[in-house]
C-alpha cells in the first residue's frame, strides 16, 4: 500500500496496523459465513461525519449503534439483502443509457444481480466500513486495499459497462483499473453537494448503487477541470462548494437574477452503475440533494437507505501530494451534508 501521511491526512484516512498485516489480511476475499472481521483485522479507519479526529478501533465496542442502521442491518442476513431489491430480475440483463446532453455520462442498469448486490453489501457490512452506522463514508487506497472488490471489475467488463462507446478504451485498459474506492451511506434526507471529483483522480470513474434508488443531479461545472490540471486542484473551496445544494440546484447569484440553472436528473437504481468519462467527469458537477423523497415521473418516491461505491484511479503524481485544503473534495461535502 502506498499512502503518504499528508495524503492520508487530507482525505481523513487513518492507518491502523502494519502494511504487511494489511496486505495479507486483504489478500483473500471475505467469507460471508464467517464472523465479521475483528477490529485488528481491519486496516483502516475512516472519517466520521461528526468530524471527530480520533476514530480508533478501541472505541468501537463502546459505540452506540445508530438505531436505524441497526434495525436495517439486523434484518438483513449478512449474505442476502435480496429483500431490499425485490423488483429486479434474478439474472440481470444490463442496459446502457448514455445521456447525449452530457457527453461521457452513461447509466448502466441491471449490472449487478441480486446475488452480486448481496455479496457487495455483505462485504461492506462485514468490514464495518460505516462503523455500525456512525459514519457515512469510508475509503480504501491502493490495490491491496481494493482486493476485496476486485471481482467487480470482471462484472463490469462482462456486462459491457466498460465498453466503447460508453467508456473510452484509453482508461478501461489501464492497470490497475481502480486503486481508490469510496463507500457512501445515505439515510433518507442525506445528500452530497454538487462537485467535480478531485483532479487527483484520473478520468474514468464509476459509481455503483446499492439497496435503494436515488436521484442524482448533474449541473454544468462552475469550475470545469482538465485532465492535465495539477493534481492539487485548481479551484478553491468557496468557489467550488457554496450554495448549490438543497435549493434545487440554484446558486445565490442565479436566484437573485431569477435564472434557472441547467440541471439533468438521473435515477440510480440498485444494481446500476454510472460511468463518468471526459466531459461528464471534468465539465459537469454531480450531486444528490438532501431530501427525504424524489419526484419520479410525477410520483413522490420516499427515499430509503442507500449505499454507493465509487471506484477511481489515482493519478501517479497524486500519491506524492502533501496536505492542503482538505475541504475541496466530495468527501468533505458529505461531512457538511450531514451536519
Ligand atoms: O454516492 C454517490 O452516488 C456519489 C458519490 C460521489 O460522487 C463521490 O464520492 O464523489
Ligand atoms: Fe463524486
Amino acid at each position: 500500500m502506498v499512502c503518504l501521511p499528508g495524503l492520508m491526512d487530507q482525505l481523513h484516512c487513518e492507518l491502523f496496523g502494519s502494511d504487511s498485516d494489511l496486505a495479507s489480511d486483504l489478500d483473500s476475499d471475505v467469507d460471508l459465513d464467517q464472523e465479521p472481521l475483528s477490529p485488528s483485522h481491519q486496516g483502516f479507519s475512516f472519517s466520521a461525519h461528526d468530524g471527530s479526529e480520533d476514530n480508533g478501533w478501541a472505541q468501537i465496542d463502546d459505540m452506540d449503534m445508530d438505531p436505524i442502521f441497526r434495525d436495517i442491518m439486523e434484518s438483513v442476513p449478512a449474505d442476502d439483502v435480496s429483500s431490499f431489491i425485490s423488483s429486479e430480475p434474478l439474472e440481470p440483463q444490463p442496459m446502457h443509457h448514455p445521456y447525449p446532453h452530457i457527453p461521457g455520462l452513461c447509466v448502466h442498469t441491471n449490472v449487478l444481480s441480486h446475488g452480486d448486490q448481496s455479496k457487495l453489501i455483505g462485504q461492506i457490512t462485514n468490514r464495518n466500513f460505516f462503523r455500525a452506522g456512525q459514519q457515512n463514508q469510508a475509503m480504501c487506497f491502493g490495490e491491496n486495499d481494493l482486493a476485496w472488490i476486485k471481482w467487480i471489475e470482471l462484472l463490469l467488463s462482462t456486462s459491457g459497462t466498460l465498453s466503447e462507446p460508453y467508456c473510452s478504451s484509453t482508461w478501461t485498459t489501464r492497470q490497475p483499473l481502480f486503486d481508490q474506492s469510496i463507500m457512501n451511506l445515505y439515510y433518507p434526507g442525506n445528500g452530497i453537494k454538487p462537485h467535480v471529483d478531485l483532479a487527483r483522480f484520473e478520468d474514468g470513474i464509476i459509481i455503483i448503487s446499492l439497496l435503494s434508488s436515488i436521484t442524482m443531479d448533474f449541473y454544468p461545472a462552475r469550475a470545469p477541470m482538465k485532465p492535465e490540471d495539477p493534481v492539487e486542484g485548481t479551484y478553491t473551496a468557496d468557489r467550488a462548494y457554496t450554495t448549490r445544494s438543497g435549493n434545487d440546484g440554484m446558486d445565490g447569484e442565479q436566484i437573485e437574477k431569477g435564472e434557472e440553472p441547467t440541471k439533468y436528473s438521473v435515477r440510480l437504481e440498485p444494481g446500476s452503475v454510472v460511468t463518468l468519462n471526459g466531459p461528464a467527469r471534468y465539465e459537469w458537477e454531480h450531486g444528490i440533494q438532501e431530501r427525504i423523497d424524489d419526484v419520479v415521473n410525477g410520483d413522490i418516491v420516499k427515499r430509503k437507505i442507500r449505499v454507493s461505491v465509487t471506484l477511481r484511479k489515482m493519478r501517479p503524481a497524486a500519491w506524492d501530494v502533501g496536505p492542503s485544503d482538505g475541504s475541496i473534495n466530495g468527501e468533505a461535502d458529505r461531512k457538511l451534508a450531514t451536519n
